[in-house]
């Protein structure tokens, strides 16, 4: 159900069918069983903009069982035949490009601008993946013993699980489910309470181009239910893998659940970036790529820059012109809202926690007033290693500030973190670029560059920021097993 608040917001939108208040489920529009719904909220206004129906692990049962019945014709298909029904869906996701956008800023509430941007980059992973299936490739290899040869294929898993967060509401979806059909797999869709409306919008788009029933699957949720539909994901014996992108806390918890059925995980979890600048770069460049690093999505992204980390040489002048830009940062203009009251709270008791251990401020570090959920831009010097901001990742619009006399010291201070998943530095001595990207612990490196992600590279962590890697050739690899033929002479 759309209330009159979100009437108004759907009068922006030309193609109203995208909208969905029921869940997709064996290419069917459903309700949950029980008939519950939860609110759907924008948080940029406050003003419930609709409900979805609030599924349960009895729902979720049927979307596994329709995506298992789906996958034994579904793997038959040839790769050509996937190739053309992704192609298919991405033409129609450019088609309805600002549709999409309109949807995800009512519900994730970033500027217009940001989700168009989302919009393009998660299109790119279908039409990535529309190309990509028709090369998913074997290979023959040669055997020791003669006449025998040795054939090597790739399978799809099976049913796939994916569960989603808030911040990427459309790229997270088709990151993993563009290479999941490109496989050859059928997907159950978790996505996350905060924004059903975007994943249900792809469905309907999916639908349109002709995916087959059950290929897809959404089964959308209240907070409450996740943990019991995550288990049921985990543990279903149809279910062959999990791919989850979101906390830690909740990628070690679905970890421990696959163990179960020794499932197939792939896991995009939290980062802690440092984001280092040493005395030979180029320091404008570097402020650009600071600002875009830690302000996409109001710095709810994974790989945002987490810590800041200056060379003595340049601290001054960096923090001088750093400044100047965030100044031209504004709340409800060109940066969004925090996603809920509970990611609100975490920013703010971070930096409170700081500035009550000694940490200067030199901009924001206070709610602004253009709305609940809206953070001020801030800027914090002087930390130390007491404050929680020192180790935990902030998921919000705060950049901390370190100070560095050598370059072992900056990777010292980059590497002391249990997460591994982007790290930034710029600096034009080659011979550095080297040698940090080789020791910088990280999945993915961004050297002059502040943001890097794009379909054709492969994103992923290392250390607890999780296992696999998602986009590019090598994203299909969590939902493919090898399978070894031995040939013999007939
Ligand atoms: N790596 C990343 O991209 C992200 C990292 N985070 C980090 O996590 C923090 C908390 O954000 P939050 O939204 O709570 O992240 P969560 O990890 O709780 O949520 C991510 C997804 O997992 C679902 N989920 C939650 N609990 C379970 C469970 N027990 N079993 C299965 N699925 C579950 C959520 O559903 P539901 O929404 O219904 O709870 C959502 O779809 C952030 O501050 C940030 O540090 C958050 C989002 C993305
Ligand atoms: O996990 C995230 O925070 C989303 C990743 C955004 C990106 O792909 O750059």
């Amino acid at each position: 159900m759309f209330t009159q608040t979100a009437k108004l917001v759907h009068q922006h939108l030309r193609r109203m069918h995208l909208l969905h208040d029921k869940a997709y489920v064996n290419g069917q529009w459903v309700t949950a069983a029980s008939n519950k719904t939860f609110p759907v909220v924008n948080p940029a206004t406050g003003a419930t903009i609709g409900t979805a129906p609030d599924m349960s692990t009895q729902d979720t049962q049927q979307a596994i069982e329709a995506a298992h019945q789906a996958f034994q014709t579904w793997q038959d298909t040839t790769a050509k035949e996937r190739s053309h029904l992704l192609r298919k869906w991405f033409d129609l996701l450019v088609q309805n490009h600002e549709n999409l956008a309109q949807i995800i800023t009512a519900e994730a509430g970033k500027p217009l601008i940001e989700s168009r941007g989302e919009v393009a980059y998660g299109n790119s992973f279908i039409e990535f993946f529309s190309e990509e299936a028709r090369r998913i490739q074997g290979e023959i290899i040669q055997s020791p013993i003669p006449g025998r040869k040795i054939l090597v294929e790739k399978q799809p898993i099976g049913v796939a699980g994916l569960i989603t967060p808030w911040n990427f509401p459309h790229a997270m979806i088709t990151r993993k489910a563009g290479a999941a059909l490109a496989a050859g797999c059928t997907c159950v869709i978790k996505p996350a309470e905060d924004t059903p409306f975007t994943a249900l919008a792809l469905m309907e788009l999916a639908h349109e181009a002709g995916i087959p029933k059950g290929v897809l699957n959404v089964v959308t949720s209240s907070r409450e239910n996740a943990p019991s539909i995550g288990n049921l994901l985990c543990t279903s014996p149809l279910v062959a893998g999990l791919s989850f992108t979101g906390s830690t806390q909740v990628g070690k918890l679905l970890y421990e659940q696959c163990s179960t059925g020794v499932k197939r995980i792939g896991l995009e979890l939290g980062g802690n970036a440092a984001f280092i600048v040493y005395k030979s770069a180029n320091v404008d460049s570097a402020i650009k790529g600071a600002i875009a690093s830690k302000f996409r999505n109001c710095g709810q992204a994974c790989v945002a820059s987490n810590r800041f980390l200056i060379e003595n040489p340049i601290y001054d002048s960096f923090i001088e012109k750093l400044l100047q830009e965030v100044r031209n940062l504004k709340p409800g203009g060109n940066v969004g809202p925090l996603i809920n009251q509970a990611q609100f709270d975490k920013v703010s008791s971070l930096v409170e926690d700081a500035v009550s251990k000694g940490a200067k401020v030199l901009a924001g570090a206070k709610p602004s007033d253009h709305g609940k959920l809206f953070y001020e831009p801030t800027v914090l010097t002087d930390l130390t290693p007491e404050m929680k901001l020192y180790k935990e990742e902030v998921f919000g619009p705060v950049i901390s500030i370190f100070r560095f006399d050598t370059e072992e010291e900056s990777l010292k201070i980059a590497n002391d973190t249990e997460r591994g998943l982007a790290g930034y530095f710029y600096s034009q001595d080659v011979s550095q670029i080297f040698r940090v990207s080789k020791k910088l612990e990280v999945g993915m490196c961004g050297v002059n560059e502040g943001v890097i992600s794009t379909a054709e590279a492969p994103f992923g962590g290392v250390k607890e920021s999780g296992v696999g890697r998602e986009g590019s050739h090598h994203g299909v690899d969590d939902f493919t097993y090898i399978k070894y033929v031995s040939l013999g002479n007939l």
